[in-house]
């Protein structure tokens, strides 16, 4: 059994020296990092500054049952990175936020930080400060990023116009049934037998996407190769339709995409119609793919259509015609933001105190 020690026989700064032991500062801009009141920075003047937080609430975001805590660390960084990298950015720096209840120990936030640090080492990312505090209500997250850009390369998201082309890396959805397939396995254990592992053969990659997802550096890589720079971009995180809709809203344009050609993994599929459930729903509103969605100018059609990992889904069209999907019968749907959104009613949390009333 893995031994438990209380956070209290460090104390904050203990911990916080626990944590961060053996950090090494890799990137240039990284002047200072832990250990005084703030970090020092220095960007040179050819660059932009990007920046981007993410809040992580233990029962929102993410559930501690089925969630490994280095899992949790890994992915908390990684959503951060997908940010940057959806401003055509490279990520540089972090600081990691903590709120942690009495139910967590040193080693829960030594696998946890085991996991913000592997992300660091495989995206060349720093660590430079954070703030720890105790919390009543569970694990809380907070992880801002720094990123740079080269000024007059940042992709913003009102760039898109009209007869641009729409573009999305990797498959959408997985990500969602792999929640589903693990909030299914939970409910199944909680009743009946504690000690009976679930089955996960022939899911893997669903897992692997809700749990170890990754973010898109490799096509910001290959779009600087090819030298396109897309005209709009952002990451999907909420959902394909929730983040097209964004895009559209703020550049001032319609669109049309195509449902035959939403990329969508084999496995996605199956689990699908396991679960009885609309195959593009899912795609379009499952959410935490954290591929990248852009538009790229007609001109570059051969190029992106040439790129691997990169689909053509529809192009940009005049406001007035609105934001549709194109069913695989030619049919014409308005496309709605349907995706996950933690501050609707059904998952808007309530006060304790409500709850009981
Ligand atoms: N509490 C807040 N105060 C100020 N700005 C916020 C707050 N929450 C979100 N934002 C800003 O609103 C914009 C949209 O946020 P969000 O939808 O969370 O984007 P993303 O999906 O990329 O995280 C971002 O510019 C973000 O910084
Ligand atoms: C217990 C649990 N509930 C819900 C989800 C699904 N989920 C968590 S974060 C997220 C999307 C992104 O979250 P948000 O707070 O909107 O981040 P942002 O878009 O601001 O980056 C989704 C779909 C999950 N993985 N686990
Ligand atoms: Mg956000």
């Amino acid at each position: 059994m893995i031994s438990r020690t209380e956070i209290a026989t460090l104390g904050e700064f203990g911990l916080i020296r626990r944590l961060t032991e053996g950090m090494k500062l890799k990137n240039k801009s990284s002047q200072y990092g832990i250990g005084d009141d703030a970090a020092v920075l220095s960007y040179p003047a050819n660059k932009e500054v990007l920046v981007t937080t993410d809040l992580l609430l233990e029962g929102v975001h993410f559930d501690l049952i089925y969630v490994p805590l280095k899992h949790l660390g890994y992915k908390s960084a990684i959503v951060n990175f997908s940010d940057i990298y959806a401003m055509n950015g490279i990520p540089q720096q972090i600081t990691v936020s903590l709120g942690l209840s009495k139910r967590f120990s040193i080693e829960d936030m030594e696998e946890l930080y085991a996991g913000i640090r592997l992300a660091c080492e495989e995206y060349n990312v720093d660590i430079v400060g954070g703030d720890t505090s105790s919390s009543y209500t569970g694990l809380t997250i907070s992880i801002t990023c720094i990123g740079e850009g080269e000024k007059g390369k940042v992709v913003y998201r009102n760039g898109a116009r009209e007869t641009d082309l729409i573009c999305v890396t990797g498959d959408l959805g997985a990500a969602y049934m792999g929640l589903q397939l693990l909030e299914r396995e939970k409910s199944v254990l909680r009743r009946v037998d504690k000690e009976l592992q679930p089955d996960f053969a022939g899911k893997e990659y669903l897992l692997e996407r809700q749990l170890k997802p990754e973010a898109r550096r490799d096509i910001i890589e290959k779009l600087a190769e090819e030298g396109i720079k897309p005209t709009a971009m952002m990451d999907v995180s909420d959902g394909l339709s929730s983040e097209l809709l964004h895009i559209c809203t703020q550049s001032n344009v319609g669109c049309r995409i195509y449902e035959e050609h939403i990329p969508i993994d084999y496995q996605t599929a199956v689990m699908a119609e396991e679960f009885n459930m609309n195959l593009t729903t899912c795609a379009l509103n499952g959410g935490e793919d954290y591929e990248l969605l852009f538009t790229v100018p007609i001109a570059d059609h051969e190029k992106v259509s040439e790129m691997e990992g990169v689909k053509l889904i529809g192009h940009i069209t005049k406001p007035d015609l609105g934001c549709a999907l194109i069913t695989r019968d030619g049919q014409e749907f308005e496309l709605k933001a349907q995706g996950w959104n933690p501050l609707k009613e059904e998952s808007h949390a309530t006060e304790k105190s409500e709850e009981s009333k």
